[in-house]
């Protein structure tokens, strides 16, 4: 964030509730973390597909984190407070205290996850009424959207929960919310997750529709009335008992918050690339995609006009860089997938002890185990007879499918540490596929793409990019701050505070024709590396070198002429 009327020695903190974690940061004018912390939170599973957390343990290691950032500072420094979170959903009563989402009754699990599946009926049926608010989602809502959560709610609790409930909250309302004690929600929440429009408001025909008509009589009081652009500064600031939770004095400047994944596309997609000759540097902003890569990724696009993407969400206009139209491609489960396969195989705990015994992370571990396996060819190529579909949780985009389910293919009996190696290397070649296929479709409706910006946990693993940059064919950045989705957050809480308003311009010039409000300032950090790619080193074609027709069908890919050339 160079430049600016703020005071000298300013600061802003930046939290970042991911699905396993919450991160906080202590970040300075310019945009450099100075301090970080995290801390897990809890997660339950109840059945399968049914997946919740607790409002309270969330907002309690918010309060760890952040303590933990400030420590040694003068609280008096902090200018402004940001927050970005999961888009899972929140349930209060009319009192603000937490309901069950749950059969069991348990109040304190009072959030349905985002990558929750139980509403798998109530959206088959909120799809089937074609809606016009359907054609801003890709065509097709997923079931991880709000609506069909909302509806399950109403039909499975209805005593226990929905009877009673005053407030739904989506995560990073529900964090501004306890932050101020303001209910005003995010554009960025409304607009991506709840079929709010910017332009025309709430849909009344919609909930009629679809069975929530219980919000349209009551002037949507229980999932918002009142709707903020992310970074605007909320009521009077930091509550004197937040403040308390927080260790940071009542009054400081809190933002209208960000979904996860639109902070992370925030602290990238403006970046500096200039001096190492990539494309996109004589390019207008609209051809960088962020990809925001931790339990999911999501593909972040954006657009001087809106275009329609099937099965990727959007276009919205002004969810995550004002003025401009987004299309949120995603792949659910990427990250979590990768953990999945690793630790369920066979060979896991000799992993754990070899990658233990040399101080690295079971990643790091086997990255350099697939450097040694491979013999003279390239790494890509260990995978020629073992294949993985990567859908093991549905497909968000482009194929909008949420009955699709994970495949392996090429399986022996042999289940040692060089079988898990090559398992995880063709999972990570099937995931950076599904971001190639997504890419393909944004494309092939009117984006015009050419590099590629990664940030989120999987971005540390120098796989995971360098798989995304060979599929692709894009170059890769990445930001020399790893935790970018903290600067998104702390962007924020600067953009709050009214420090940045005056620093416009001169960053317009900067940024060759990026035209934003405050809110991309802070990305102004320097690049740390980046990958550019001659030419594809993976020859092998995803999947599908000896796919029959029928597995094709089985894949749902079959009437996709277009795709299906692709995977021959
Ligand atoms: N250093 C690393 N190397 C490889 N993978 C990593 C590393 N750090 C995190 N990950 C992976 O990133 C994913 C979590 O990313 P994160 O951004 O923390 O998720 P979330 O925001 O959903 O909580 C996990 O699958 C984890 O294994
Ligand atoms: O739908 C999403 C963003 O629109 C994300 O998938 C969701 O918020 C989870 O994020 P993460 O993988 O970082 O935990």
């Amino acid at each position: 964030m160079p430049g600016g009327d703020q005071e000298p020695g300013s600061y802003y903190v930046g939290v970042d509730v991911g699905t396993g974690s919450v991160r906080a940061a202590l970040v300075d004018q310019r945009g450099i973390i100075l301090a970080f912390a995290d801390q897990p939170i809890n997660r339950w599973e109840p059945q399968f597909n049914h997946h919740e957390q607790s409002s309270e343990d969330i907002w309690a290691a918010c309060c760890v984190v952040t303590k933990q950032v400030v420590q040694g500072i003068d609280v008096n420094q902090i200018r402004g407070l940001g927050f970005d979170a999961t888009c899972s959903l929140v349930v209060l009563d009319k009192q603000f205290r937490p309901l069950p989402v749950n059969h069991e009754g348990e109040s304190h699990r009072n959030i349905i996850m985002w990558l929750d599946h139980r509403a798998v009926s109530q959206v088959h049926r909120i799809n089937e009424t074609k809606h016009r608010v359907l054609q801003c989602v890709g065509g097709v809502m997923s079931v991880e959207m709000q609506a069909p959560k909302l509806l399950w709610l109403k039909e499975n609790l209805r005593e226990t929960c929905w009877d009673k409930a005053g407030h739904f909250f989506d995560l990073p309302d529900f964090l501004s919310w306890k932050a101020t004690g303001v209910t005003a929600r995010s554009l960025c929440s409304l607009v991506c997750k709840w079929t709010y429009s910017a332009e025309k408001g709430w849909d009344d025909s919609f909930w009629k529709m679809v069975g929530l008509e219980d919000f349209v009589a009551d002037n949507y009081s229980k999932i918002g009335n009142q709707m903020l652009p992310p970074g605007a500064s909320l009521g009077n600031g930091l509550t004197p008992e937040a403040a308390k939770d927080l260790g940071l004095p009542a009054g400081i400047a809190v933002a209208a918050s960000l979904i996860d994944a639109h902070a992370g596309g925030l602290g990238v997609i403006g970046a500096d690339v200039r001096g190492y000759g990539l494309a996109c540097e004589g390019q207008p902003v609209t051809s960088r995609l962020a990809v925001i890569c931790g339990t999911s990724s999501c593909h972040m696009g954006i657009s001087k006009d809106p275009i329609f993407v099937p099965g990727v969400w959007g276009p919205y206009f002004s969810a995550m860089v004002p003025g401009f139209w987004l299309n949120e491609g995603g792949q659910s489960v990427t990250g979590k997938l990768i953990d999945h396969m690793v630790q369920g195989h066979a060979a896991f705990p000799e992993l754990q002890a070899k990658a233990t015994a040399r101080c690295q992370s079971v990643y790091a571990y086997l990255n350099s185990h697939l450097d040694l396996i491979k013999k003279a060819r390239p790494v890509g190529f260990l995978t020629v007879d073992l294949h993985v579909w990567p859908d093991f949780h549905g497909n968000r985009s482009p194929l909008a499918d949420l009955t699709l389910k994970g495949m392996v293919t090429g399986l022996k009996l042999s289940q040692d540490l060089d079988d898990l190696a090559i398992l995880y290397l063709a999972t990570v070649q099937a995931i950076a596929f599904g971001t190639r296929l997504i890419v393909e479709a944004m494309e092939a409706a009117g984006h015009s793409l050419s590099t590629l910006f990664l940030c989120g946990g999987l971005s540390k693993n120098p796989l995971f990019v360098q798989t995304h940059a060979d599929i692709t064919g894009m170059p890769v950045v990445l930001s020399q701050e790893a935790e970018s989705v903290l600067v998104g957050a702390a962007v924020l809480g600067a953009c709050a505070s009214g420090d940045f308003t005056s620093v416009q311009n001169p960053l317009i010039r900067k940024t060759r024709g990026i035209r934003t409000s405050t809110l991309l300032w802070v990305c102004w950090f320097k690049l740390g590396w980046v990958t550019k790619l001659s030419g594809s080193s993976v020859e092998q074609p995803y999947l599908a070198i000896r796919c029959s027709d029928k597995m094709l069908w089985v894949l749902g890919l079959k009437e996709r002429e277009g795709k299906v050339s692709l995977m021959r």
